[in-house]
């Protein structure tokens, strides 16, 4: 084992060697020599070192090497009793922007301040409101250690709070406090200690330090600091009175470093560039339906209905959108794709739906119906558990998807037993039944394994079984497929495929990849800058009427791509949110545009039965398209590549203006 590896390490053999020593000390040195400490010889008044007194006496005579010693318990427990007071109350205003949200907000800000101060600064500031003496030596300590944890908490809570798995267990209805105690503290714990153990040793020489102003320990108690006060009056007769507890501070305080040190070694998390890096351990052909016009009334088999949804950031020069009015209406068991590339708004759109959009993003829209309830107004809590019961989120990393430190068959049975229905018991006989019903091998064995110990394919069904575990209406599958291999894709797009005929689901399928979309889904929604930009059924892509969904068509290879030749891809480059043009975003980049488009933004309206496209030239022939490549309109990989690096060095780089076009080139071996 690593831990034990490390504990033959050099470091590792200090480290435990001069803890133990300390602690040793701390316990046995007050029950050995506590007494002995305490006997004042006024024949031997601040003697310097003998036989008799090694380190000499202090001005009444008493063994100060004694006195060193028995000092080691009150100046360890004071130490670490500072520690944990700046670790909970660090931990508290950390975690309050999570619990509260917007609320939680001035705790960022105190905490934004309070760092800006030198910590032994904040300390005296503390020690003289709570008074002298050890106990007000080890609230104004603690005190003064919060700000620095509780900004490691932050820093930690919010990497692992934007994981897929805490989105999961929001998904599933989860509470924000259940999901704190249950997904995040597990994962921030290491760090948290690690850093708490370092933390301890300069808690001790913050307390030496206060001591030795006269503001900590007061007579007859004594701790290092006390000693070493005492020491500085006679430093020129004895010298070693005042060294002697210095040293005893530093070797404890190095004691607690190299222990942290060595802890957050075996643990492979770096410590001291600012916060701690690593958070957790590594792991881990329907027929179409015809197109519904999202402005027709809606139908008693609408399971989703989504009017003029926007979703807006603060940016640094003012509000951007990257969502600018989605419509959208899925039906029960229907499939709808959502395709486009990198940055148009695809999973922003589907986070929207979820309720996952958090501040400070803002999410509107006229309206957004689940089931039929209004998700805009109304009880919160209720529509989480009809959200956790009836909606099913697949995200597109597996490897992140699931909470390393808990078993599958747990996690799975959280959900279940989240919204009261059944027993823990009960809750994990599904979660096991659920696990069989995605096609893992094996269940009740594999509940009771760790996430790394699965598959990416196996991890990636194992989510799809987690949202099966209520009943929902739709499934939500944010590029489901995208880190799998193609044969483990396939069976992802199958088992998606089987529970939504099996079960009447709907499924709105997000990703990149036209040709996925194409093979599970009835209708395709192509996005671009925040727009649905053209609707059509997914068996008649190559009929697509707006130019942008031609481009992307095009760009995708088949069995007759020239592989020795360039793959083609969409000219030009995305549209960043924080500058949309005027008229149609996609003029730029499109061979029909002209002056209109430039001026005009064109609304979503009927070009043919089923097709819908948002376009002032849909349907037209594109220019010199069967010409040569010479002239043609889609530029190639390469160039576009050049394009890039060059707009890049501009410094052109905002949200996803400088996101790759990686989307339509993938090859399909
Ligand atoms: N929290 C945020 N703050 C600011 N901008 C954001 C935030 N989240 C997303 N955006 C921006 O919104 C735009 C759309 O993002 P979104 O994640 O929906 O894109 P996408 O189409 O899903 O792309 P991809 O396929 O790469 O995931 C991007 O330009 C992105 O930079």
């Amino acid at each position: 084992m690593k831990t034990r590896r490390i504990l033959r390490t050099p470091l590792g053999i200090a480290a435990t060697t001069l803890m133990a020593l300390v602690l040793l000390t701390a316990i046995f040195a007050p029950i050995l020599w506590g007494d002995a400490a305490e006997v004042v010889d006024t024949d031997d008044l601040l003697a310097g070192p003998s036989p008799e007194h090694p380190i000499g006496t202090d001005n009444l005579g008493r063994d100060l090497l004694l006195r060193v010693l028995v000092a080691t318990r009150l100046s360890v427990f004071l130490a670490i009793a500072a520690t944990v007071i700046a670790v909970v109350a660090g931990l508290i205003l950390g975690v309050l922007p999570l619990l509260l949200g917007r609320a939680g907000k001035p705790a960022t800000w105190l905490v934004g301040i309070a760092v800006a101060f030198p910590g032994l600064l904040l300390a005296l500031f503390f020690a003289v409101i709570f008074g002298s003496g050890w106990q007000g030596a080890v609230l104004a300590v603690g005190f003064a250690g919060a700000p620095s944890f509780a900004r490691l908490c932050q820093t930690l809570v919010s990497a692992v709070a934007a994981r897929d798995f805490v989105a999961a267990a929001r998904v599933g209805g989860v509470g924000r406090l259940r999901v704190l105690t249950r997904h995040i503290l597990p994962n921030i714990g290491e760090p948290l200690i690690v850093n708490a153990t370092i933390g301890a040793g300069g808690a001790l020489l913050a307390f030496a330090g206060l001591s030795f102003l006269g503001l900590g320990v007061q007579p007859p108690e004594y701790d290092w600091g006390r000693l070493m006060m005492d020491g500085l009056a006679g430093i020129y007769i004895n010298p070693l009175a005042a060294l002697a507890p210095g040293i005893a501070v530093v070797i404890a305080g190095l004691a607690f470093n190299l222990v942290g040190e060595a802890a957050a070694r075996s643990l492979g998390i770096e410590v001291g560039a600012g916060p701690v890096r690593r958070l957790v351990r590594r792991m881990p052909q329907p027929s179409a339906s015809p197109a519904i016009d999202a402005s027709e009334p809606e139908h008693a088999d609408t399971v989703l209905d989504v009017q003029n949804l926007r979703v807006s950031f603060p940016g640094p020069d003012g509000e951007i959108t990257p969502v600018r009015g989605v419509n959208l209406r899925i039906r029960r068991g229907e499939a709808v794709g959502i395709v486009g590339e990198s940055g148009s708004g695809k999973s922003l759109t589907a986070l929207s739906i979820a309720q996952l959009v958090e501040h400070p993003g803002e999410v509107e829209a006229d309206g957004l119906r689940f089931l039929g309830e209004d998700l805009l107004h109304g009880d919160e809590a209720s529509h989480r558990k009809l959200l956790g019961t009836s909606l099913a989120m697949v995200f597109q990393d597996p490897m992140t998807s699931f909470n390393p430190t808990k078993r599958m068959g747990s996690q799975l049975a959280e959900v279940a037993s989240q919204h009261g229905d059944s027993s823990k018991r009960d809750a994990l006989a599904r979660a096991v039944e659920r696990l069989g019903a995605v096609r893992i091998t094996d269940p009740e064995r594999r509940a009771r394994q760790y996430p790394h110990e699965f598959s990416g394919g196996m991890r990636q069904r194992a989510m799809i079984g987690m949202g099966l575990m209520a009943a929902p209406q739709l499934i939500i599958a944010d590029e489901p497929t995208t880190a799998l291999d193609v044969t483990v894709q396939q069976q992802v797009l199958n088992l998606l495929e089987s529970i939504r005929r099996r079960d009447d689901v709907a499924l709105l399928l997000i990703s990149h990849d036209v040709s996925v979309v194409a093979e599970v889904c009835d209708r395709v929604l192509v996005m671009y800058a925040g727009r649905i930009v053209e609707e059509l059924p997914a068996d008649r892509l190559q009929e697509a009427a707006h130019p942008y969904t031609r481009a992307l068509l095009a760009a995708v290879p088949d069995m007759q791509t020239d592989l020795n030749r360039p793959l083609a891809t969409v000219p030009g480059r995305p549209i960043d949110p924080a500058q949309l043009p005027h008229g149609c975003a996609y003029a730029a980049r499109c061979p029909l545009a002209d002056a209109h488009c430039r001026t005009a933004d064109p609304e979503l309206t009927p070009v043919r039965d089923d097709f819908r496209a948002a376009c002032w030239h849909a349907g037209e022939p594109l220019p010199n398209l069967a010409a040569d490549a010479a002239a043609d309109p889609f530029e190639t990989a390469e160039q576009v590549e050049a394009d890039q690096v060059g707009a890049e060095q501009a410094g052109a780089e905002q949200f996803g203006a400088a996101e790759s076009i990686d989307v339509v080139v993938e090859v399909q071996s």
